[in-house]
């Protein structure tokens, strides 16, 4: 790998990996329900863009990286697959209470959380979404209830929306057996779409494979998270809003060491985690708003 793009496959606040990105990947899944303290804020480093002129060592960087990425997916799946579903259903209630717990949480106005697929082994969302569309909507002249947001892909090419829902059954599943709005209501009328609100939201609820304490996160491959939120977070900057609070929802042994995850420029890092042990900010913004 040449020395530029090591360099460039450092973002935010993330430490240089303890081992180079294109090395073999031992899969180390962390301890479970033990709370490491989390990681000292290290501020960002000089990062280079991705030369245009790609050379080919560059690409062939690229794609070990991808790989490593690919052979990382296919062990958590095994890990999510084996795991005990007395186990999994408690890390589920778990997660979900600490985050209907959280003041970050209940001070929340408007959100995007994702509709958990079991299938996916992924962490439940489901109490979550019932408690939001189930709380009223109005005391008086003040709005109670949280504005949601849901994904939709739209197309294969990493392109997701997220439209906002006020019914569970506003909601259908789509080619990949994950429930998503149709564009259009049951009046007819087009769904907000959030990247046309004119409220920012507060907060994303993120699922993935496999999150460190540096805030990598592993997504399935697709690139739609990614994509998004890049595109969010520059709309929130056009408009001087502030940044949503990024939080990935994860399974104890979703957690692995840091360095194992390969990331690229493109890769958004998460503010915090929630998992079944607790919270754990990772960004100063969640440190900030977290006030842990
Ligand atoms: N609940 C949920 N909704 C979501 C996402 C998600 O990760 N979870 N997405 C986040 O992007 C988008 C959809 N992207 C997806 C990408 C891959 C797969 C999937 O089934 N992957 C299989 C492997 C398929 C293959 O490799 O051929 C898997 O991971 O087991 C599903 C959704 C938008 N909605
Ligand atoms: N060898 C490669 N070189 C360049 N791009 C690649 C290569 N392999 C995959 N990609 C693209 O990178 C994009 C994002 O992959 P990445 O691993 O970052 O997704 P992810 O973070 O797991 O997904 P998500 O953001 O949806 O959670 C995909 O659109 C994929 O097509």
């Amino acid at each position: 790998m040449s020395g530029r793009l090591v360099v460039a496959l450092m973002t935010k606040w993330c430490t240089l990996p303890t081992q180079p990105a294109a090395a073999p990947i031992p899969i180390h899944l962390s301890r479970p329900a033990l709370l490491r303290p989390p990681p000292l804020y290290a501020p960002p480093r000089a990062t280079r863009t991705i030369a245009m002129n790609t050379t080919n060592q560059d690409q062939d960087s690229l794609d070990a990286l991808f790989k490593q990425k690919r052979i990382l997916r296919s062990n958590v799946r095994k890990a999510l697959k084996s795991m005990d579903p007395t186990l999994r259903s408690h890390e589920d209630n778990a997660i979900q209470n600490i985050v209907l717990e959280a003041p970050w949480f209940k001070s929340c106005q408007r959100l995007c959380a994702y509709i958990s697929c079991s299938a996916l082994r992924e962490v439940d969302t489901s109490k979550l979404l019932s408690e939001i569309l189930q709380s009223p909507l109005k005391e008086g002249d003040v709005q109670l209830r949280k504005k949601l947001y849901v994904p939709r892909v739209e197309d294969k090419n990493s392109h997701m929306r997220m439209l906002n829902i006020s019914c569970i059954d506003d909601l259908v599943a789509n080619s990949m057996n994950i429930l998503e709005p149709a564009p259009v209501d049951s009046g007819g009328n087009e769904r907000e779409d959030v990247m046309q609100a004119s409220d920012p939201v507060d907060l994303l609820l993120l699922p993935g494979l496999a999150f460190d304490r540096s805030g990598r996160r592993l997504g399935r491959g697709g690139g739609y998270y990614d994509t998004f939120l890049t595109r969010y977070q520059e709309l929130a900057k056009a408009h001087n809003w502030k940044q949503p609070l990024l939080v990935a929802l994860s399974y104890s042994t979703q957690i692995l060491d840091e360095g194992v995850i390969p990331i690229t420029p493109h890769d958004v890092l998460v503010d915090a985690l929630v998992s079944p042990a607790g919270v754990i900010p990772i960004s100063p913004a969640a440190f900030d708003r977290m006030k842990l």
